[in-house]
Formats: C-alpha cells, structure tokens, sequence
C-alpha cells in the first residue's frame, strides 16, 4: 500500500495566476482552503527566482562546513530572547506552550533536537541585533543572507494581499500590519543521524510545533522529512510531499488568531524521509524556512467577516511583542 501522504490535504496551487492578476479571487480562494483544511498550502510559480533560493542554499552550506570554532563566532546568545546567530547541535530545543523552567529542563534531558541553525533578521532591528560572523571570514554570507531575506519579503506581501482578497478584505489589509518586516530567515542544517536515534524519544530533527508568527514560507531540499499533523487524527503525522521549485507556505498562529481559527496554525515537525534510509542513517538536510511576522507593536485580533454574536472571538487580542517573546524564551 503506497505510504499515506499530505498531498491530498496541502494544495499545490500556480502562484503565478495571482501575481499577474488572472482570477485573483479563485486563486486566493483556494490557498485559504488549503490554510483552512490543513494549515499548509504549497505554492509553484511564486515569483523568487529558483536562482537566488539555489544561491541561498549553496551559502548555507558552506556557513554549516565551517569548522565548529568559526561557527561559534557567531554564537546565539544564552536567551532564545535574542533569536540571532548560531545555534549548535542539540541547543535549541522546540517546545509547544511550554513555560515552566522544570518542566522544559525535563524536556531538554528526555530529548534533543539534532540541528544547527542561523538565524538572521532586518539589520536595522534594535531588539535582535544580527549576529554576524567577524569581518573576512565567509565574505559575502551576511550580504547574501539579507538580499535572501528582502526577497523573501516581496513574497510574503504578495500572499499577504491573496489572504485579504480571501477574506473579501481590502487588499493591502495584512500587509498594514507588516510594514518593517519583523522576519527571521533560518538557514537549517539537519546532519545526517542513525535512524534508530531518530525513532527514539531521545533525539528529534525538530519536534513537533507550531509556528508563531503569521506565516511561513519554507524552502527545502529535494531530501524531505517534514510532516503535519493529521487534522482528523491528533498525533498522527503525514509527510509533505517535496514539490521542485516550490515553496511550502503554512499558517502561524497569528494567522489562526487573526482568523478566528478558520485557519488553523497547525502542528508539524521534522522526522526522517521514508524511503531514504542510507545504511541505517538518515541523510543529512538543509532548509530554510523564512518566519514572517506582523510588526511587533501589532496587537493581532480577529479581522472583519470572521466573527459575530452567534459565533465571537475565539481570542482575547495580543500584544504581538508579547507572545512572540513568550514563546522564543522557551526554546533555549
Ligand atoms: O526544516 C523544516 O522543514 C521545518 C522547520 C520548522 O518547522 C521550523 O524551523 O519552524
Ligand atoms: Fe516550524
């Protein structure tokens, strides 16, 4: 029997219609059901270039080759407050609406995320200043990451304005909240690891989560791993297809709020692909998600149309800033 997938569930949807304008509506139409049905819609034709996504992908894998002392010049800080720089094997631990420092030491000694990260945002961030390797070494890193993350950004107001047509809203409604671009782009470098690791509780490639911002867009190699929870069955995970070319667009949980939780900010993770066991090891993967978030002085609330008498908000409005810092305070 062919392995179950998420492909029935995430659309692949043409991107393409949308930007030059043929039937708009539909197109925005059927990314909201695909955010609707499973949190996660894939999208073809988006507008970056596969040239400068290959580019990003070549300059983070030389970043992750680098010996470990260079990396660490660039070492994320001890809080997950200041989610910049570089984060060793096993020192981010994702956790989901977890608080309590007893309860997330137990869950750093009972597991640990095997992947290194490099976070990096808008250089002009007073909060998260980036935390860049010293001049002369890897020359031409910081400049290819912050050309990757404004193009990024173009994408992200593109699909921000195909939720506001969704929503029979006016169209720049989303984006008049994501004005400075309160982003982070991740380079991910998942090393290869013995499956029989990754089927123990002891080691993940990134647990099970959700996102926090608005959306995010993930970019991936041809590898594969990532799955979704099962709408329809809690704790079962469907792997997501890898379309070339794609990018792979899922909801925050900003984007439930803002919805009412029409659309839902659903819970994925990172496993090891089926099928692609290499003499009982999983191969080693590289992604880049690009975390887009709303400015954080934003306090997110249920937009028009998704809310009335018979059926009121489902969430008290917050502070963005808040939540967001909430929730990266317990990943280190
Ligand atoms: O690497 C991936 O495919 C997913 C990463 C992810 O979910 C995250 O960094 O939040
Ligand atoms: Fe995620």
């Amino acid at each position: 029997m062919e392995a179950q997938n998420a492909n029935s569930l995430v659309k692949t949807i043409d991107f393409g219609d949308f930007l030059e304008g043929n039937d708009s509506k539909r197109v925005a139409s059927e990314i909201l059901e695909s955010f609707k049905s499973i949190g996660f819609v894939c999208l073809t034709n988006h507008g970056l270039q596969q040239e400068k996504v290959d580019k990003m992908f070549e300059w983070s894998k030389r970043f992750f080759s680098l010996p470990m002392e260079t990396k660490q010049l660039a070492p994320h800080p001890p809080s997950g407050t200041h989610h910049r720089g570089y984060s060793a094997p096993g020192v981010e631990r994702i956790s989901q609406h977890v608080y309590d420092e007893a309860e997330l030491e137990a869950l750093r000694l009972k597991g640990q995320d095997v992947k290194e990260s490099f976070e990096a945002g808008r250089e002009d961030d007073p909060l998260m200043p980036n935390i860049w390797l010293p001049d002369g070494v890897l020359p031409g890193f910081k400049e290819a990451c912050l050309e990757f993350y404004w193009a990024c950004y173009e994408l992200e107001k593109s699909i921000l304005r195909a939720m506001a047509v969704a929503f029979s809203l006016p169209e720049d409604y989303f984006i008049q909240f994501h004005k400075v671009a309160d982003n982070q782009v991740r380079l991910l470098h998942y090393p290869s690891i013995p499956n029989a690791h990754l089927a123990s509780e002891a080691f993940s490639r990134i647990g099970a989560h959700s996102d926090f911002g608005t959306i995010t867009l993930l970019f991936q190699d041809e590898v594969g791993g990532l799955e979704v929870e099962d709408p329809h069955n809690p704790n079962t995970f469907l792997p997501i297809p890898v379309i070339p070319n794609s990018v792979v667009v899922n909801a925050g949980d900003f984007m439930a709020r803002w919805s009412n939780d029409v659309i839902k900010s659903t819970i994925h993770r990172v496993r090891s692909p089926p099928g692609s066991d290499i003499n009982g090891e999983a191969p080693e993967r590289y992604s880049i998600p690009y975390f887009c978030c709303c400015d954080l002085a934003t306090v997110v609330d249920a937009v028009p149309g998704t809310w009335d008498e018979t059926n009121p908000k489902k969430y008290k409005p917050i502070s963005a800033k808040e939540y967001i810092l909430k929730r990266l305070a317990a990943l280190y």
